[in-house]
């Protein structure tokens, strides 16, 4: 991509997440405080400008030995900095206002389209063209950064074109000497030579820096993935250890899976040394140039105009002014050179954000996976399943479910050997699951599924029971009348404290996403393999229980047996057994 497309992309993408950021209900208050920030930056270019005549009259002084002048400029001198700080610590003190009233705008907006349009589920890897790596980062992290520096660059840059304006008007009247040499015999005069020298000196440095720092954007991009995939790969260590989740734990301890886990983490980090490598690589190359070029800059300017110096044409506090005016001409010209690691770095977040925001609003589906897939709502009250057959997310076929109308209150088993679609069908019931053809009309009421594995969502136990219902909304008597009679009781104790969750056993989580149904009262329940690590016997006593709580909710469960205790209406077979009833039918 040449320069001028990836400038092109960059605006068009910090465009798009700026508008975001400075919508809502905030949008006034926002835009008050840029434009404050913004005439105190202004401000603070108004008082450099008076630095620069200062300069004049300090030098003037001192070369006239004029004790009293020179004294009434250094009050003068106080009185400028006195501002000048006043006025940047009340624009930094606004700014970091705005960020946050931005940064939680753009945060909320990103979460709204992370959750409200399932973005998580769509966009894992594996389930789309175009996962999405550390989606987390992207929220937390990129977010903030976006904001930062889209208050640090457009702030300054606009500071800066009005700062260049002023100050080049003020070399402008300084600079009305020329420069007289002879090249092979020929006279040539530049006049107002200072002015044309700032621009020509910047220009040539600005590109030089460019053309060293081009690989500069793209290894920060890396960076960023880098840092987060060995962040999550402890997170996930973390997670694995987390005492909610004990099995999981218990199998990296039992398996002695710590090497295993250590070479996994080693992997990771060897990612972020080779990239933290070339880094350094790069920024040493850039570095060469614009390290020496950052300290010369404040000096040559007095060398450049020595000549009109030596030949009298102005005063030692003229070079002063003049070398003043040159080097505030070239400081701000070469913004864009001091400032090129961290554009760089901004470059990079605008496209992860943007990547993520466009992502999660239109996930792209992947090449040959097909999502035909009708969903209409149920006209009857019953769920209807015509034609219905589910692909993979790569494209591969699974075998046809049969047609079905399954009416409120209805107990059906989804059964079928492992792997042939049972939970895959669940999820395309759902809503989730759009690979695939067919048509499903689903009644409306509330469903609840209970997945296997039984994960207990996190916030303590009363928010367990009653996921994804605010417990407040919900009877404390009842919840632990609920879960006493799901043989829990002895965990209401511990209620309110950190470690009341700790250590459930497999079965004591399933209890608890049945304390969900009990009192969540859904009008469609789904129980995909959400009894089976409890004894028949146990298994027969809650499954009759909650019949008799929820004598309107229809079962869908999938089960390799049919749940003790739970009369069934109907058996849907999913796999081979499926071909075989249709050819029956
Ligand atoms: N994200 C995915 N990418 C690729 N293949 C997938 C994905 N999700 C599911 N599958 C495949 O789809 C098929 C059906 O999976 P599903 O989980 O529905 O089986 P199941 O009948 O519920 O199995 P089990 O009884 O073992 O739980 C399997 O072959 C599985 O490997």
């Amino acid at each position: 991509m040449s320069t001028l497309a990836v400038l092109g992309a960059t605006l068009a993408r910090a465009g798009r997440l700026a508008r975001l950021a400075a919508s809502g209900p905030g949008r006034w208050r926002g835009g008050a405080l840029y434009a404050t920030v913004l005439a105190l930056n202004f401000l603070g270019v108004w008082i450099s400008i008076r630095l620069i005549a200062w300069n004049k009259a300090f030098f003037d002084a001192l070369e006239a030995l004029d004790g009293a002048a020179a004294l009434a400029q250094v009050w003068v001198f106080f009185l400028l900095v006195g501002a000048s700080a006043a006025a940047w610590l009340a624009a930094d003190w606004l700014r970091k206002r705005l960020l946050i009233l931005w940064r939680a705008r753009l945060t909320a907006l990103a979460l709204d389209l992370w959750l409200g349009t399932r973005a998580y589920w769509q966009l894992r890897p594996g389930f789309g063209a175009h996962p999405v790596e550390n989606p987390d980062q992207r929220v937390a992290e990129d977010c903030r950064k976006f904001v930062e520096g889209l208050l640090e660059f457009t702030l300054e840059l606009i500071s800066k074109i009005v700062a260049l304006v002023s100050f080049f008007a003020v070399l402008w009247s300084l600079s009305g000497f020329g420069l007289a040499f002879t090249l092979f015999g020929i006279e040539i005069t530049i006049p107002r030579y200072m002015v044309w020298l700032a621009p020509l000196y910047v220009a040539l440095a600005t590109g030089l820096t460019h053309a060293l720092g081009r690989p500069l954007k793209g290894l920060y991009f890396a960076r960023e993935r880098c840092e987060a995939d060995f962040r999550h790969a402890l997170v996930q260590l973390r997670e694995t250890a987390d005492s909610v989740v004990r099995e999981t734990a218990d199998s990296v301890a039992l398996s002695r899976g710590e090497a295993a886990e250590r070479r996994r983490l080693d992997g990771r980090f060897a990612g972020v040394v080779t990239n933290w490598r070339a880094i350094m690589r790069a920024e040493l190359i850039q570095g060469l140039f614009t390290r020496p070029y950052f300290q010369t800059v404040l000096r040559v300017p007095t060398f450049f105009a020595l000549p009109a110096y030596f030949a009298g044409q102005v005063t030692l506090g003229g070079l002063m002014q003049l070398a003043s005016a040159f080097s505030q001409v070239t400081t701000t010209l070469s913004w864009f050179i001091f400032s090129y690691r961290d554009l760089a770095a901004f470059v990079a977040v605008c496209e992860r954000l943007d990547g993520l925001l466009q992502a999660a609003r239109a996930p792209a589906p992947l090449p040959g996976a097909p999502q035909a897939i009708r969903r209409d709502a149920s006209s009857d009250g019953a769920l209807h399943l015509d034609g219905v057959r589910l692909a993979t997310p790569e494209g591969r076929w699974l075998d046809p479910v049969p047609d079905r109308a399954i009416p409120p209150g209805a107990r059906v088993l989804i059964s079928g050997a492992s792997g042939q679609g049972k939970t895959t069908l669940l999820a395309a019931i759902g809503g989730l699951w759009c690979w695939g053809e067919g048509r499903i009309a689903r009644p409306g009421g509330r469903w609840l599924m209970l997945p296997a594995g039984a994960p207990i969502f996190t916030g303590g136990l009363m928010e367990a029971a009653c996921y994804p219902d605010d417990p407040a909304r919900h009877d404390p008597a009842r919840i632990a009348a609920v879960l006493t009679r799901l043989g829990l009781g002895h965990r209401l104790a511990a209620a309110g404290r950190a470690d009341e969750l700790s250590g459930l056993s497999l079965g004591e989580r399933q209890r608890l996403g049945l304390a969900r149904a009990a009192l969540l009262r859904p009008d469609w329940l789904v129980l995909d393999e959400a009894t089976a690590a409890m004894d028949t016997a146990l298994e027969a006593d809650l499954m009759a229980w909650l019949v008799a709580e929820l004598p309107a909710t229809a079962f869908l469960i999938v089960a390799h047996r049919a749940p003790v205790g739970l009369p069934l209406d109907d058996i849907l077979p999913v796999g081979p057994t499926a071909d075989s009833e249709r050819r029956t039918a």
